[in-house]
């Protein structure tokens, strides 16, 4: 990596220097019941609440990775006490805080806009994608303030001054905050996503703008971008639905150095992950070796790869136990019984559909487009313990006896399911070893604490900060938990809710 780097990213766990969030918009809250499926919600969040909520998230992030600005907004929430959402953390306010390290996609976007010829491209493309009339392009295009655009691209609220109301113009984007889900760098490459649904299509069609035009301005040929293949277009409907190219970052891990991970779930479909190997294999500047691809049930649940396990050390991971093998043979046999019952209800997962495969780039032959190329199976691996198992091995050397796997809720039911449901293995590496969930998932924090782990409260921690007890150095092996009561309801945790720019080599 070259030490002027701001994006490059060859691990889960290397420093954290750099990430995309995106603090919750007045989108969320106006979800509605009816809307429940399409948008890809479970429940109504209250919004002022999951703010406090993400701003702790955000300070800890600040306090990790740009603790220069911890004194402005500890000012400014002592001076706004009395606002909901003070406005040091509102990405469109002139007050905002504004890190090149903690960087808000909606910020970014307003970046992109001030240019007035991009920002009429991606007025049009918006408004052609969300089927605007001509009278909402122009009012979308007369205006100024391209903070104040961005927020309405966002959240698809605009305020009409002839009736001096906030109207609707085209759908939010309540899943916005899940800022993992829009790309993925891989070294310095990235990797764009192309949403399965359309409720978060018009996320990868802003985060494309921002790549092309922003974060990748300089170096285009650097942005991987997949889409459907000439014959998908003469296909029938129904063939379509099974040959559809959808990708989303949750389901793509940069899990070590040469070595990618891509999970194949109700939002990445087969051909979707063909072609990455394809893409990537062909180009020689990715520095990807090997790709894993594990298969998982397709399942609201688990709607990505990262809600299954993630990384917490190079030794340790946390894991959903339900998809271990050996904890399936280890099970006695009333929950073995519990597991096949599970197994015959349609919605439920099926465990023989858990597949793990590896693909190596080829050393001899040159890939050439166009040719039946077949890629080079030579792993199969048993399931995902031994995946996991597989990677601190040959990927971090560490001693098959050393590798420790943490699992959801104890892997007790129903704790297990309970905190799987609730993130308890989507977590966020601010460094090894140093890991960010919820506060909720009470067994799965002991199951850290006999580990070795230290659990502790993100309120604790900043207290401890700010009193000068300890600092963001010194803080190792420890699990903090974010207060998580509404935040939790849009199902995504801490690892869906950062998008890594830029962590040290590990
Ligand atoms: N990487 C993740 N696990 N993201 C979670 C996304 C949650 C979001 N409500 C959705 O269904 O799309």
């Amino acid at each position: 990596m070259n030490s002027n780097a701001t994006i490059h990213v060859n691990s889960e766990l290397g420093t954290l220097k750099r990430l995309l969030v995106h603090s919750p918009d007045g989108g969320i809250g106006k979800v509605v019941p009816g809307k429940f499926k399409e948008w890809l919600y479970d429940d109504t969040v209250h919004i002022s609440q999951m703010r406090r909520e993400y701003n702790e998230y955000v300070k800890l992030l600040l306090y990790f990775l740009d603790p220069e600005k911890i004194p402005y907004i500890t000012e400014f929430e002592k001076k706004q006490a009395h606002k909901k959402q003070p406005d040091c953390y509102k990405p469109h306010h002139p007050d905002y805080f504004n890190s090149d390290k903690v960087i808000d996609t909606q910020y970014l976007l307003a970046q992109v806009l001030k240019n007035e010829t991009i920002k009429q491209r991606i007025v049009s493309a918006v408004c052609a994608w969300e089927g605007c009339s001509f009278a909402t392009e122009r009012m979308l295009d007369a205006i100024q303030d391209p903070y104040e655009l961005a927020k309405v691209l966002i959240s698809g609220v605009l305020h009409i001054a002839d009736n001096n109301a906030n109207d609707f113009v085209f759908a939010p984007l309540p899943n916005f905050i899940f800022t993992r889900d829009i790309s993925i760098v891989i070294n310095d490459h990235i990797l764009l996503s192309n949403a399965a649904t359309p409720a978060r299509e018009r996320e990868s069609m802003l985060m494309k703008y921002i790549t092309y035009y922003h974060l990748y301005k300089n170096n285009p040929e650097k942005v991987i971008e997949i889409s459907e293949s000439s014959d998908f277009f003469l296909l029938e409907q129904s063939e379509q639905q099974v040959f559809k190219t959808s990708v989303e970052g949750g389901d793509v891990m940069m899990i070590a150095p040469n070595h990618l991970l891509i999970g194949c779930s109700e939002r990445t479909t087969p051909s979707a992950v063909d072609e990455i190997i394809h893409k990537i294999f062909a180009n020689n500047q990715t520095g990807i070796e090997k790709i894993s691809v594990v298969k998982i049930p397709k399942q609201r649940a688990m709607m990505h790869i990262d809600t299954v396990f993630t990384q917490v050390r190079k030794n340790t991971w946390v894991l959903f136990g339900r998809f271990s093998e050996k904890v399936m043979q280890q099970k006695n046999a009333t929950q073995y019984a519990y597991y096949l019952h599970l197994m015959e209800k349609e919605d439920m997962p099926d465990l023989e559909n858990i597949e793990v495969l590896r693909f190596y780039k080829p050393l001899q032959q040159a890939y050439h487009p166009g040719t039946n190329y077949q890629l080079d199976i030579r792993d199969k691996i048993q399931g995902l313990e031994s995946l996991l198992h597989n990677i601190s091995i040959e990927d971090y050397g560490v001693a098959p006896e050393d590798v420790t796997i943490i699992y959801s809720g104890n892997n007790v039911f129903p704790y297990d399911e309970r905190e799987q449901w609730t993130d308890s293995c989507n977590l966020l590496a601010l460094k090894e070893g140093v890991v960010v969930g919820y506060d909720r998932n009470d067994e799965t924090m002991k199951a850290f604490q006999a580990a070795g782990f230290n659990v502790i409260k993100v309120t604790d921690l900043l207290q401890k900060f700010q009193n000068k007890e300890l600092t963001p150095a010194q803080v190792q092996n420890t699990l903090i938990v974010l207060p998580s009561a509404e935040l939790s309801r849009a199902r995504g945790g801490a690892h869906c809710m950062s998008m890594p720019l830029l962590r040290e080599n590990i």
